[in-house]
């Protein structure tokens, strides 16, 4: 059994929104997450999403904000709401590096840079630690797993998906970065966490790993037109072209009037929760 700590429970919508903290081995730090289990929870193991939150965001934000509690209610889905980064981890750069990198600002992958390589291990706690975590103290289908995401979460759940072919059943995301290799915010993550070896950043790219030929299961993007990251940090008109040229189901829906933030999110989160209850309810 996984040292677990609950830090808060709260009932919603019929089920129970939790908080939780372990010790990560891959991180070398304790690590928080929440877990929303619906009310079906209490009869059975339920498909699991997980729902990986953006820059400056924590385990709270999407579950908080996003209101997608009711809709796993609906589908009884367990969702999983991921902390974005590595915390206290004393290295003082972490922290002064601005809103868009270290503290809060994960990306999702595992750094190779000193002084992040040690604790910036973000894929590596999400793909081989967290899910046997989960499995062994919440009652979760784990081979019914779905991946969503917002802006930086929303580059995590495509490249995650991309990297591991076959671990998740379903693939959604709003407004995400979908070239993070061209875009401000992409650029400085890679740099810090990578290195300058720009073919390595390639490995953490959506577009570059369609291109590549990576494969998703059929994709929903959603993406507000008045969002004030569009065109300098997002491009998903990066993404719609290395779909189109690869053959990757893609639905991408925009939305004139939207931005970037949790009204945009909640306005659409029961759309996606019905696009990956139907994939994961499937078969
Ligand atoms: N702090 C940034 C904005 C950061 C931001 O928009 N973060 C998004 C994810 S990229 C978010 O979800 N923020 C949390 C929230 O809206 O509650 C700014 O000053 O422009």
């Amino acid at each position: 059994m996984a040292d677990v700590r609950t830090l808060e429970e709260h009932a919603s919508f019929g089920g129970v929104q939790g908080f939780h903290e372990h010790g990560s081995r891959e991180v070398g730090l304790p690590m928080r997450f929440g877990v929303y289990l619906p009310p079906q929870a209490k009869q059975g193991p339920c498909p699991l999403l997980y729902c990986l939150a953006g820059l400056t965001c924590n385990e709270q934000t999407f579950a908080i904000k996003a209101g997608a509690q009711q809709h796993a209610s609906r589908h009884g889905l367990v969702l999983v709401t991921p902390d974005t980064s590595p915390r206290e981890t004393g290295i003082p750069e972490a922290d002064a590096a601005g809103w868009d990198f270290g503290t809060a600002a994960g990306f999702y992958l595992d750094a190779t840079r000193e002084p992040y390589a040690r604790h910036w291990r973000m894929e590596s706690w999400l793909m081989k630690e967290l899910p046997d975590v989960l499995a062994s103290r919440f009652p979760v289908q784990a081979d019914r797993v779905g991946i969503l995401g917002h802006s930086m979460g929303g580059h995590g759940a495509l490249t995650l998906a991309l990297r591991y072919p076959g671990r998740f059943r379903s693939v959604s995301a709003f407004a995400p970065i979908c070239a993070p290799r061209e875009v401000p915010w992409g650029e400085k993550a890679f740099r810090g966490y990578l290195g300058d070896d720009v073919s390595a950043w390639k490995d953490h790219d959506a577009v570059a790993l369609i291109e590549r030929g990576g494969r998703l299961p059929k994709l929903l993007v959603d993406q507000g037109g008045a969002d004030q990251f569009l065109a300098s940090q997002l491009r998903p008109e990066r993404l719609e072209q290395a779909c189109r040229s690869s053959g990757q189901p893609l639905e991408l829906r925009r939305h004139e009037s939207y931005d970037h933030g949790y009204f945009f999110i909640a306005s659409f989160i029961g759309d996606h929760l019905d696009h990956h209850a139907a994939q994961l309810r499937a078969g």
